[in-house]
């Protein structure tokens, strides 16, 4: 696509930006940085959102319509699958090369597939190998040996069900993976296949902390710090116990306790999320989410102040575990370098996009998800429900805020029964917010529920969201990808945390809404929107396409393997205990191999000073490119980068 030039004016100076249409994401109208000055918000795709302030409404308005436009026109080419005769030249150079490097390679590596040991002997003499061949098989970098995987995670079920389907995935690659997580879950887990191993803590009783005062406010701040300190220790010394005896640790970092007990192992440690955990400029923190977009500075300064906040208010209890039960020296934030560590992110790179200053050891895999739609027979009365809305030719849409419990159930309620009276659609209803209500007073009377309006305690997702036409919910990430992946108009009412981010998601990406508050008229509007508006539904289908085009689990046991070595460089040399409080060695410069705090800096320069594994998988991966750019100081740089990178 041509890129199209804007032009914005900075106060004192004239700024000119290149920004190709396809990378433009979304506008909002915002109030301007400027007192008084109509604003315009650009969102990028992988990329911190750029302000414009105008000196008018009319102007701005003009803008924010004419690149809508604009817009519009380069999606229905871009979904167009006929080729330009640009396009075609520069595809036939392309394949013509490819074609050419193969052959190459081929007489350069014929005897490569004879001897993998090579490849170890090279790796252990420490010589620098660069992978650029695109057919290398994942057997290069798959351990000779099977691991013992733990996977330790704590939360509610979206937290630990993409483990189950990327244990699922291990097993049938031949490793031996156990989740390591609360014993309300063992039967499920065990049900799989994978071995279980029990750590502290009620799932229902986390979420009910995080709900009802939201993600470390004050109010959850004082309710951690006071009620939940020995549920903390507990943590820590059975996460211990559920992990001795791995090779490897996989932790959501939720869970806290898994960077040092892989210190105290000495084996290598990744991190698995299902919410942005790493600092970038494009991303706010999963729990800072602001209502209106702040820009790259406020994101990076999220994740460094969340960093230091949640240190700071459990590095007493951790640092006194570490010496009593791991054996090991009192430790810090600089010490443990926790950006370093190899991440996998859980979910699309189609729905968050891996921003450009995301390391090259952190890796968006898609979402791991696990089907559990396939071997389930839904009841007769809720097929013919369906099959009687389709009849009807009736809209049909699924409301449920998954495992959220909320104040006053019984008016969540009514509000959800009028919105879907006005909207006039048919609705499949999971009321889980229910069941916390009845167990405290069962004889509050129920609402009633109109014929419009069929009841379920839970289905599969993978199956039921095939079945409609949009899905309103809580914004879990599983959820999230759920009812993405299915293609269809996504409406999220984020309760806490991470589901204001996935709401603002959603909305960036234009296949749903982020509701504010359940009201009848807000969720009514918005049900008719997500049924109704084409361009919306153009989008999620689109949007569902890519995301069934992706296979999470074994992008994420790809990159495990090829990553397994650079995590191992991390892992820090530890000749001598503390036993008797004896006098311990100060080991620091063993492995401290950046200074202190100029991590992130290193990190968004792209210049890694890791150099080998890191720039293997840089030459590989499809994330490619993290160390590629250079010197990222000011906007229009930055936007012409975000052109080289997807363009
Ligand atoms: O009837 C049901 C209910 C759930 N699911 C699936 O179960 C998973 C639930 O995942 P998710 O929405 O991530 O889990 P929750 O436990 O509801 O959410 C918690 O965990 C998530 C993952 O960390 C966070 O994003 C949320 O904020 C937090 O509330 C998803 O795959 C759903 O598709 C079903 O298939 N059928
Ligand atoms: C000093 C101790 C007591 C402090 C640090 C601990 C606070 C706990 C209660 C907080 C810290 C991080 C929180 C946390 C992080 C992320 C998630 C994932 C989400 O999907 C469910 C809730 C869950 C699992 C919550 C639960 C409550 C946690 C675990």
């Amino acid at each position: 696509m041509p890129p199209h030039p804007l032009a914005s004016l900075l106060y004192g100076t004239r700024t000119k930006m290149v920004i190709p249409f396809k990378n433009i994401l979304n506008l909002e109208k915002e109030k301007g940085f400027r007192w008084g000055y109509p604003g315009m918000v650009v969102v990028i795709r992988g990329h911190e959102e750029l302000f414009f302030d105008f000196s008018s409404n009319g102007l701005r308005d003009d803008c924010v319509v004419t690149v809508l436009r604009t817009l519009e026109a380069v999606r229905a080419l871009q979904e167009s699958v006929i080729l330009t005769p640009h396009e075609k030249k520069d595809a036939d150079a392309a394949a013509a090369e490819n074609q050419l490097l193969s052959g190459v390679r081929e007489d350069l590596h014929a005897d490569r597939d004879a001897d993998p040991s090579e490849i170890l002997s090279r790796i252990e003499s420490g010589t620098p190998m660069i992978f650029d061949d695109p057919n290398a098989s994942i057997l290069d970098f798959k351990p000779t040996k099977a691991m013992r995987i733990t996977c330790l995670t704590i939360g509610s079920r979206g937290d630990i069900q993409p483990y189950i389907a990327l244990c699922k995935g291990l097993l049938a690659d031949g490793q031996h993976p156990r989740i390591a997580t609360h014993r309300e879950f063992q039967g499920w887990v065990e049900k799989h296949g994978i071995e279980f191993a029990p750590v502290e803590g009620d799932p229902a009783e986390l979420m009910r902390v995080c709900v009802e005062n939201g993600m470390f406010t004050p109010r959850f701040l004082y309710q951690a710090t006071s009620q939940f300190r020995d549920w903390f220790d507990g943590l820590l010394t059975s996460s211990y116990e559920a992990c001795k005896g791995s090779d490897l640790i996989i932790e959501s970092p939720s869970a806290m306790a898994g960077i040092h007990i892989a210190e105290a192992l000495s084996i290598p440690y990744f991190r698995a999320f299902t919410m942005p955990w790493t600092r970038t400029r494009a991303y706010p923190h999963a729990f800072a989410v602001p209502s209106h977009k702040q820009g790259g500075a406020y994101n990076y300064m999220s994740y460094a102040f969340f960093d230091n906040l949640f240190w700071q208010i459990s590095a007493s209890q951790i640092n006194s575990w570490r010496r009593k039960h791991l054996g090991l020296k009192p430790t810090s934030l600089e010490k443990l370098q926790p950006n370093k560590v190899p991440f996998l992110y859980n979910f699309s790179p189609s729905v968050v996009v891996p921003p450009l200053d995301f390391s090259d050891w952190v890796r968006v895999t898609g979402y791991w998800f696990l089907d559990e739609g396939t071997a389930w027979t839904p009841p007769a009365d809720l097929q013919a429900f369906i099959d009687k809305a389709r009849a009807d030719k009736q809209k049909l849409v699924y409301i449920g805020f998954g495992s959220v419990t909320v104040s006053d159930p019984r008016e969540l309620t009514q509000h959800v029964v009028d919105a879907v009276l006005k909207a006039d659609v048919r609705c499949i209803l999971s009321k889980g917010w229910s069941d916390h209500f009845d167990k405290k007073d069962a004889s509050v009377p129920e609402v009633p529920l109109p014929p419009s309006v069929f009841q379920i305690r839970s289905a599969p997702h993978d199956w039921l969201f095939k079945q409609i036409d949009a899905a309103v919910h809580h914004g879990g990430a599983g959820t999230t990808g759920a009812s993405l992946r299915a293609g269809v108009p996504t409406i999220i009412k984020p309760f806490f945390g991470d589901q204001y981010f996935f709401a603002t998601r959603v909305e960036d990406l234009g296949v749903g809404i982020h509701l504010r508050k359940i009201t009848v008229n807000a969720l009514g509007k918005a049900l008719w929107i997500a049924t109704h508006d084409d361009r919306m539904w153009g989008k999620a289908r689109l949007l569902g396409e890519q995301i069934r085009n992706e296979d999470g689990v074994a992008t994420a046991i790809t990159a495990v393997y090829r990553d397994l070595d650079y995590a191992r460089t991390l892992i820090k040399k530890r000749e001598v205990k503390i036993e008797g409080g004896g006098e311990v060695e100060d080991t620091e410069e063993a492995w401290t191999f950046v200074e202190n705090d100029s991590d992130g800096d290193v990190a968004r320069l792209g210049e890694p000073e890791v150099v080998w594994p890191a720039s293997s998988s840089r030459a590989q991966g499809s994330w490619g490119g993290g160390g590629a750019y250079g010197k990222r100081t000011s906007l229009g740089s930055m936007v012409l980068r975000g052109g080289q990178r997807t363009g």
